[in-house]
């Protein structure tokens, strides 16, 4: 590396810069707003939780932020790759593992650099921290000290404790190498490890990797001072000893020959090209030095093409970092109150990662590399760290191992529960749509997918199959259909699917008779009809659910919202009584779930369609399990003007009034009437409409869809939706933006909207 700032180094400075400077701040997660909440907070009302935990400390637990708050402790003496830079320059590594604590288990970790080399004095000063925290992460320091810290830290704390260069690293290193043995076919029992480095992570490393099956007489260690045998004296310690070998070789040059894995935990460079060529066939190169490796990937490639490469690094394939472990680890571990991690936990987290690399690659994963899916292989031997299920499958991993071990003093009862929260963490639309997809599971509703190539709609068929949410229908050329489903990893798209082939489907004849019989009067010939039927798959998708041979049909991942109304309304049309369709979104933040309508579908709707499409979404609302509170808005209050939408509301209130009189409603109101209730109840002491609307009708659709692309980009609120109302069969369209998420959300939503219809049938 040299001095002179490289432009990715300039990128990296300028990102620590931007205002405010750093990577982190603390918010508070009650409201502070009122005199009450003051003395709620602070003085008086602080002294009861402070008694209570008096009385009983693990009351912290529920009074105060502790059991989600962990140290990131270091005293900055062997700062990633870097040296003893000193406490104070390691803050931004430390501040980085805080906010990949937070990124990606939602656990607050607070960086603390402690100017102090004396690890008697530095165990004095953490040790006297654990009031404050639930965990302790140690970070960066170097070895033998770490040992022996982490050891006294351990013996004195009565919470996890662990040291994540050191076990972290180990845990995804013996993933990495379980995979990769796997693909080279090799046993771990037989294979010739060497590696450079014998610090913290190495020496950790080696001992997991012992444990998992690794002989010690098939290790060699190098450091600093070269092979470690038996009888050095320079550069020694306890921990290295325990590796020291009976042998004449004295440099990683003679020590790496016929070696089948490099595990490199030391320093930029230490691998040379000749050194490589003397490895064994198909050899494992774990290059890990941070930030730059032992060697780069494309020296290897070069030399030799038939290596297992991995590095600690975000920019190239397997990223071997222990950032795949820790933040999930410490979740499963605070989750069940742990009072330590232990080998168990350990384990379970290492073989938690290895299998989840095997699993089918999801659309998230795709994204963390640009768009490339990667499926279980040698450029893929461990999982993104971008991988949403990587805390679904470690933490709840963890929190069993914890509890099987004696450790856990707050046990999980429910794990199914556990798991729906973890799920909710990960998927900010889990915790609406949960009794969304109660409904929808086990479903043998048959939805058929107009854009059947696209990959979001290919990979949301291959979740529903899987959570039996309903059964998919794909209209696409079979041939692409099968070419994406394998680009993408699936396994049960194509095969468990129905396609129809636009191309090549017996229907092809009916379906335009069909068609024209519907449109031929609206001056389309038969000869358009026939193009339209070959060409637009909505429209496919919209006779097969008139022909019985779907029972909900989605559609408009791949063009505007408007091309794909006209064929749903001219095919599946509207239904009795509704004279016009309207499209309900909802906008999930932090704080709230509020619904929008009409987003989509109608200009200027007239009172009577507001006092329509509004009882139409309270339908909707009922499938979430939400009671609905509405409000009929305008830029007139409670009658200050008598602007045309102002006219529009009253007189859709009063009908709404005369047609639903036990439905939560008011208007004409402004945005801050409809979520602040002491606002609005300054204007309107009498309104029906009680605390924050949970459904919001706007008088036209410039109103609605500005506002909800407005808050979308504002407070970065999740759009789950649009959600069709009025049509005559289940049909629904969503946006061109929509992810496979996105679209698996509206399959459950439509599989709902089948069963509900179904219900209402009946009678
Ligand atoms: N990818 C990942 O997840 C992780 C990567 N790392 C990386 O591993 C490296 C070591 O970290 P850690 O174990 O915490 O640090 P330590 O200070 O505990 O250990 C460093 C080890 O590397 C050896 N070493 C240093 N320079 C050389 C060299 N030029 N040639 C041979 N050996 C050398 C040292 O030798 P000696 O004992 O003789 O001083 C020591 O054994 C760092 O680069 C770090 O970034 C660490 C943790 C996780
Ligand atoms: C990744 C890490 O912890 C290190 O390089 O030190
Ligand atoms: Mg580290």
């Amino acid at each position: 590396m040299t001095d002179e700032p490289t432009s990715a180094d300039e990128s990296a400075l300028a990102y620590h810069r931007l205002d405010p400077p750093g990577k982190l701040e603390i918010r508070a997660t009650k409201p502070l707003s009122t005199q009450r909440d003051l003395s709620l907070a602070y003085s008086p009302g602080v002294a009861a939780p402070s008694l209570a935990i008096a009385k009983d400390p693990l009351a912290a637990l529920d009074y105060t932020a502790r059991g989600n708050v962990v140290a990131v402790v270091t005293n900055g003496t062997a700062v990633l790759g870097l040296g003893a830079i000193g406490p104070l320059a390691s803050k931004p590594v430390m501040e980085g593992k805080a906010v990949l604590f937070k990124k990606f288990a939602n656990i607050d970790g607070i960086d603390i650099e402690v100017d102090e080399l004396d690890p008697d004095k530095f165990v004095d000063i953490v040790a006297a921290l654990e009031p404050s925290f639930g965990g302790i992460n140690l970070e960066d320091i170097r070895a033998p000290e770490c040992f022996l810290v982490e050891e006294a830290l351990k013996a004195r704390m009565g919470i996890p404790v662990f040291h994540d260069d050191q076990h972290g690293t180990a845990i995804i290193v013996s993933a990495a190498v379980k995979n990769g043995l796997m693909i080279s076919d090799k046993s771990l029992a037989d294979v010739r490890i060497v590696t450079a480095g014998a610090g913290a992570a190495a020496l950790s490393c080696l001992n997991l990797l012992v444990t998992m099956g690794a002989r010690p007489e098939n290790i060699i260690v190098t450091d600093l001072e070269g092979v470690v045998y038996e009888g050095r004296e320079a550069l020694m310690d306890p921990w290295k000893a325990k590796f020291a070998r009976k042998t004449e070789l004295r440099t990683l040059a003679e020590a790496i020959d016929g070696a089948d894995i490099f595990l490199g935990l030391s320093a930029a460079g230490v691998l040379k090209p000749e050194m490589l060529k003397k490895m064994a066939q198909n050899p494992m190169v774990l290059a890990l030095a941070n930030p730059n490796p032992e060697i780069m990937p494309e020296v290897v490639a070069e030399v030799r093409p038939d290596a297992l490469v991995c590095t600690g690094r975000s920019d190239y394939p397997n990223q071997v970092n222990n950032v795949i472990c820790f933040p999930y680890l410490f979740r499963g571990a605070l989750d069940v109150g742990a009072t330590e991690i232990n080998e168990t936990m350990k384990v379970a987290t290492a073989e938690a990662i290895a299998a989840l690399a095997r699993e089918r690659p999801t659309e998230e994963v795709a994204k963390a590399y640009g768009g490339a899916v990667k499926t279980f292989g040698p450029e893929y031997l461990i999982p993104a760290p971008f991988d949403p299920r990587l805390i679904l499958r470690i933490a709840p991993a963890v929190a069993k191992a914890a509890q099987e071990t004696g450790v856990a003093q707050r046990p999980i009862t429910d794990m199914a529960a556990y798991r729906d929260r973890l799920n909710r963490f990960v998927f900010r639309s889990g915790s609406i749509m949960k009794p969304v997809f109660e409904k929808a599971s086990q479903s043998t509703a048959r939805v058929v997918y107009a854009e059947g190539e696209d990959e979001r709609v290919l990979r949301a068929a291959e979740i529903a199959i899987e959570e039996g949410i309903g059964v998919p229908i794909l209209i696409g050329r079979r041939r692409v259909v099968e070419a994406r489903a394998r680009r993408a990893g699936l396994k049960r798209v194509p095969f468990q699917v129905e396609i129809i082939d636009p191309e090549d489907d017996p229907r092809y004849r009916d379906y335009v008779e069909d068609y024209f019989a519907l449109v031929g009067r609206r001056g389309i010939t038969p000869e358009a009809a026939r193009t339209v039927v070959r060409t637009n798959t909505t429209v496919i998708a919209a006779l097969a659910v008139k022909r019985g041979e779907a029972d909900a049909m989605l559609c408009g991942v791949e063009s505007p919202f408007n091309q794909h109304v006209k064929a749903v309304r001219d095919v599946i049309g509207l239904a009795d009584g509704v004279t016009e369709l309207a499209a309900l979104s909802l906008l999930l933040s932090d704080r709230r779930a509020t619904f929008l309508l009409d987003t989509q579908v109608c200009d200027t709707p007239t009172a009577s369609q507001i006092a329509e499409m509004t009882l139409l979404a309270c339908d909707q609302l009922a499938a979430f399990g939400i009671s609905p509170r509405v409000a009929l808005l305008s830029a007139s209050r409670f009658g200050s003007r008598d602007i045309p939408s102002a006219v529009t509301m009253r007189e859709a209130l009063a009908r709404l009034n005369a047609l639903a009189p036990n439905l939560e409603v008011d208007g004409e109101m402004n945005g801050e009437d409809a979520l602040n209730e002491a606002v609005r109840l300054r204007a309107m002491p009498d309104s029906p409409l009680k605390g924050e609307a949970n459904l919001l009708v706007f008088p036209t659709i410039d109103a609605s869809h500005i506002a909800m692309t407005l808050l979308k980009e504002i407070t970065g609120a999740l759009h789950v939706g649009p959600i069709l109302l009025g049509t005559r069969l289940p049909a629904h369209i969503v946006t061109q933006s929509s992810t496979a998420r996105g679209v698996l959300n509206m399959t459950a939503l439509a599989v709902v909207d089948v069963a509900n219809r179904v219900t209402k049938a009946a009678g």
